[in-house]
């Protein structure tokens, strides 16, 4: 079932607007996994489980807040760089990459390019500015900044982004067990959030980051291992790469400056940037890894080291797309001589999940206990330990209950979870930069411009999905438990230019974060002025960023190059020199390798 349906699948794509097709499978499962696949699969839901007993019991025994919530604030860079990327790198990740890459070719590859100023402004700007204030949760700098009101207001709507995609995430990977094995769809969804629950509530951020870590080994490991089966039973490298190729598989670098197309250059290299910096730069469960480490240049290093593991893990998830036909059905048929393999790529999925709602967990109960709860009740240290552990298990529940949601709900698993991040993560670093760059915003401008941002999410983002609902499309047969379904692949979205405001509903998802958080920022300086700006002796010290000073001693430096000295802030600024040349660097790698393939197809 290769060769032929590539040829099939390209002719479909070239032949423009189609609304998706069908192909008709047998996926009665059973025949995929043996007695090892399963045995494969429980070692990780153990493993995971022994170690969040293991820091439940050692260490401090997580016996204060401080150690569950922030790892007693002593991490080292590498976990934390791999837990950094392990949190929105689900099953989601996993699937949707190399079902997209498979419809439309590497064109989604270029999203690696936004990794770039994604991290570096994160890195450079909020990392430092979070860590200097010593906050409890990212929220906190709300109240600093702003008054109590935006805090709570800010960590609702993250509340709120969190519970929905936790529910996409521990979603996807039952029902591909479920499709493969036949396995009872919510039984895998309880089993793998009742051990996640309770690993996350046992070990605390500890356990969460070591368990990261473990899971991230076992997905790329899976990823890998279908990898280099596909490419041998697609005859060799040589042999895949021409396939891929008169497949139209590999796409040039789209310069389209049209803001409808979903996934250009610029939607992806430049919107994707927002995206990013929603996620690390704003978003509670990473700036908590970025507190938890034990100093500011760690921190800002983990940032950093994200950036080739995230390469890394897009690489493998492109080059799957590139390998295999019907993602989880090819996957399952390719494997199934190589007794255990399944089982490593089931267990790949659910690694890659794992991560990520552990990290949900306990971030959730996190800012439940320090942003809605402790402000308002005293409590002992004991007493609040035991009910951040609590809520990390009711929204173990809730999580499990959301997956229900999204069973109902059926749309690209991929682009639901990117549309969740820039529909409400995109107001929310509005929110942020709000404050953080324009000491003029006062509080009624940033509740008023995080409402704007939020309805402006809504409208557009329902909207468009209205609107696209006639040619509906679909990743994955992910709409039923029933495997015997059809399974329907994305085609490529094309209609007559929009105008009006189905121009604005046809937006790319991928300008939801820029757009949103865009709309916040301008609404509440309007507003701020309307109201009386904030003056400048007002602003609580540490919590804006000085930009215009920032650009007058960069520009000092490159007009008047330091003589070469030895000191140790000289080393300091010569490695971070050194990483960002190597950052720039491989983000030029990634625009030749694809304008290299242009030139060979
Ligand atoms: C969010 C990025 C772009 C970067 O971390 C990527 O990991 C991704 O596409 N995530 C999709 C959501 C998920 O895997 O749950
Ligand atoms: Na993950």
């Amino acid at each position: 079932m290769t060769g032929g349906c590539y040829d099939e699948r390209s002719a479909r794509c070239a032949s423009g607007p189609a609304p998706c097709y069908t192909l008709s499978m047998d996926p009665t499962g059973q025949k995929y996994f043996t007695i090892i696949d399963y045995v494969i699969f429980a070692l990780l839901l153990v493993a995971s489980m022994a170690i969040g007993l293991y820091y439940a019991f050692t260490g401090g025994r997580q016996s204060t807040t401080q150690e569950f919530m922030y790892a007693d604030r002593s991490m080292k860079c590498l976990p934390l760089s791999l837990s950094l990327m392990a949190t929105f790198q689900s099953a989601v990740a996993i699937i949707g990459t190399p079902a997209e890459v498979y419809a439309n070719g590497t064109q989604y590859w270029f999203i690696g390019c936004c990794y770039i100023l994604g991290l570096l402004i994160p890195a450079h700007i909020f990392i430092p500015m979070f860590y200097r204030l010593h906050l409890t949760s990212v929220y906190q700098y709300l109240e600093l900044r702003f008054c109590k009101a935006v805090r709570i207001c800010g960590t609702v709507t993250f509340i709120f982004q969190m519970v929905v995609y936790m529910g996409v995430g521990i979603y996807t990977p039952a029902l591909a067990l479920n499709a493969v094995t036949g396995f009872h769809l919510w039984g895998a969804v309880l089993a793998t959030g009742l051990v996640c629950t309770l690993y996350t509530a046992l070990g605390g951020l500890k356990a969460v980051v070591w368990t990261d870590v473990f899971q991230t080994v076992v997905m790329f490991t899976g990823q890998l291992a279908v990898i280099i089966v596909g490419v041998h039973q697609a005859g060799g490298l040589s042999d895949a790469w021409v396939k891929v190729r008169d497949g139209g598989r590999i796409s040039g670098i789209d310069l389209n400056p049209d803001p409808t197309v979903r996934h250009t250059f610029w939607t992806l290299g430049v919107g994707g940037v927002f995206l990013m910096l929603s996620l690390y730069g704003v978003n509670q469960a990473q700036v908590q890894r970025y507190l938890s480490s034990r100093t500011e240049k760690e921190a800002v290093m983990s940032c950093y080291m994200v950036f080739p593991c995230l390469q890394v893990a897009l690489m493998l998830s492109c080059l799957m797309g590139l390998v295999m036909f019907m993602v989880l059905y090819f996957v399952m048929d390719m494997l199934q001589n190589f007794p255990g393999l399944p089982g490593l790529f089931v267990a790949c999925l659910f690694s890659a999940s794992l991560s990520t709602i552990s990290s949900a967990f306990n971030s959730l109960a996190t800012v439940t206990m320090v942003d809605l709860i402790k402000p308002h009740y005293s409590m002992t240290e004991a007493r609040a330990t035991l009910l951040s552990k609590m809520l990390a298990l009711s929204y173990g529940i809730i999580c499990v209950a959301m997956a229900y949601v999204v069973h109902l709900m059926n749309s690209s698993v991929l682009q639901a979870a990117l549309s969740i991040f820039g529909m409400v993560g995109g107001p929310l670093l509005g929110l942020f930069c709000l404050g953080i760059f324009f000491p003029c915003a006062n509080s009624i401008g940033a509740v008023a411009g995080l409402a704007a941002g939020l309805v402006m999410a809504f409208w557009v983002g329902i909207g468009g999905f209205l609107s696209r609902m006639p040619s509906s499309v679909q990743v994955l047969p992910f709409n039923s438990t029933n495997t015997s379904e059809n399974i329907t692949v994305p085609a490529v979205i094309d209609a007559a230019r929009p105008a009006g405001l189905n121009g604005l509903y046809s937006l790319s998802y991928m300008w939801y974060s820029a757009l949103n958080s865009s709309t916040v920022v301008l609404i509440g300086l309007i507003i701020s002025f309307m109201t009386g700006p904030t003056k400048g002796d007002d602003v609580a010290s540490g919590t804006v960023y000085p930009v215009m000073r920032t650009a007058q001693s960069l520009l000092h430096k490159l007009v008047k190059p330091s003589a070469c000295c030895t000191s140790p802030e000289h080393t300091v600024r010569w490695s971070y020199g050194f990483t960002v040349k190597c950052i720039v660097a491989l983000g030029h790698f990634n625009v030749v390798k694809l304008l290299l393939a242009d030139r060979w197809s």
